[in-house]
């Protein structure tokens, strides 16, 4: 088993790169949801993952909706900024996948309506809309592992 992330329709390679590279330190599986804003033969993408492509179990899917009937017996959570429930007042179990939105939009907001009991919010102040996503996506995979010992890893 391993924790999953899932990003619906990332625009920026960097933020995709960055991710796939927490992915492969953590054993994390990352789920990419079409359409990309971007070729997966960028050099910007390439780059931020480094040399560590080969590391990373990833999977391609034409919509959310795929995921979800792929993967129907797993638990999914929903990261955004539209909500009060803080992310770590959840109890994450391995084989969770934690669902991150697009760069300029976030995840649609019919999807948070219909996940209200999963959604989840790292606390910001007012100055600020959003995190970066891929910053998003480290701290919320690392408290993950962190309430799983760190499964799987040293
Ligand atoms: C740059 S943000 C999207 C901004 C968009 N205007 C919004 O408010 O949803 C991209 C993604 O990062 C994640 N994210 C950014 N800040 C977050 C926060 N404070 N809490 C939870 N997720 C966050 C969400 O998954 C979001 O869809």
């Amino acid at each position: 088993m391993a924790l999953h992330i899932v990003l619906v329709e990332p625009e920026i390679p960097a933020n995709t790169g960055n991710i796939a590279r927490t992915c492969a330190a953590t054993g994390t599986h990352l789920h990419l949801v079409r359409p990309l804003g971007f070729k997966t033969d960028d050099s910007t993408l390439k780059r931020a993952g480094l040399d560590y492509w080969h590391a990373v179990n990833i999977e391609y899917h034409d919509s959310f909706e795929e995921v979800q009937k792929t993967y129907s017996d797993h638990r999914f959570f929903f990261a955004t900024t539209k909500v009060k429930n803080r992310y770590s007042d959840f109890q994450f179990q391995d084989g969770d996948f934690l669902v991150f939105g697009k760069e300029t939009k976030g995840l649609p907001p019919e999807l948070i309506a219909a996940n209200a009991d999963t959604a989840m919010r790292l606390p910001m102040s007012d100055d600020v809309r959003s995190l970066n996503l891929s910053n998003s996506a480290a701290i919320i995979v690392y408290e993950a592992l962190r309430q799983l010992n760190f499964l799987h890893l040293d």
